[in-house]
């Protein structure tokens, strides 16, 4: 699903450069749960940007499902990115004044979906995620747990192969938390794959792998549990 070869980020420094991903060697097998854990400033966040095709700027390659994403224009790294990915951010990133039904609408009106279509399946997925009750609600109106679930809602809605989660848990309560990893080990017993940064070592583990990465290096890769914590 994800192969990176060489994968390096800079910045400009006081006549020098700093280095944010040094030497990144990643390959990660369609339907794989991933975790990737270090210390603040690692490189996580940016390793994540680059594999959801939010940042351009670093050397190296890149193959997302077959795709040399190095090659690509920033259009076609946008339709990539449209069909592929589904993003979770650690602060759910909702639209404030859309409703929920709205929010999950929109990836949809992207894909340009006729309206009959996106509504069938909006109710399909406020049904499975058990948030019917709240289609109307606005997200100031939710928990910050079902914030996180319909911001789950949002990114699965027009089925990505690819999942990449910043923190998904980072913001919640520990039983909210548990929630939203018991919806990503469903997701992934569906067959996505699931990229999840996160600083907690518990979570971490219930991936398949757990890449670690210091000072903008892979520093060790292990293997996790793979399963839901008991
Ligand atoms: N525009 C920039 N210019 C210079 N350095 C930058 C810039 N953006 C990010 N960095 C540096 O890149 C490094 C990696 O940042 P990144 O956000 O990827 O770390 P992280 O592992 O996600 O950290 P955290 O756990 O705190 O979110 C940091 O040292 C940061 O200071």
């Amino acid at each position: 699903m994800i192969h990176l070869e060489n994968v390096e980020k800079s910045f400009p420094l006081a006549g020098g450069r700093t280095w944010v991903l040094r030497n990144i060697r990643l390959d990660i097998a369609p339907g794989e749960f991933v975790s990737v854990m270090g210390p603040s400033g690692a490189g996580k966040s940016s390793l994540l940007n680059v594999l959801g095709l939010m940042d351009h700027d670093w050397q190296g390659g890149y193959a997302l499902d077959g795709v040399a994403v190095d090659a690509l224009n920033p259009k076609q790294r946008q339709a990539l990115q449209r069909e592929k990915i589904g993003f979770i951010f650690q602060h759910y990133h909702l639209i404030d004044d859309l409703k929920v039904w709205e929010n999950l609408d929109l990836p949809l009106q992207y894909r340009d979906i006729p309206a009959k279509e996106r509504a069938a399946q909006v109710a399909d997925l406020l049904d499975r995620f058990q948030i019917v009750g709240k289609k109307d609600l606005y997200p100031s109106q939710l928990s910050g747990g079902q914030q996180q679930l319909v911001a789950v809602a949002r990114a699965v809605i027009t089925k990505p192969k690819l999942l990449l989660a910043d923190e998904p848990t980072g913001a919640l309560h520990s039983s909210q938390a548990r929630m939203i990893m018991d919806l990503l080990h469903e997701l992934h017993r569906q067959g996505n794959t699931i990229v999840q940064v996160t600083h907690n070592e518990d979570y971490a583990k219930e991936a398949q792998r757990i890449v670690r990465l210091r000072d903008g290096w892979i520093e060790s890769e292990t293997a996790g549990d793979g399963k839901r914590a008991a």
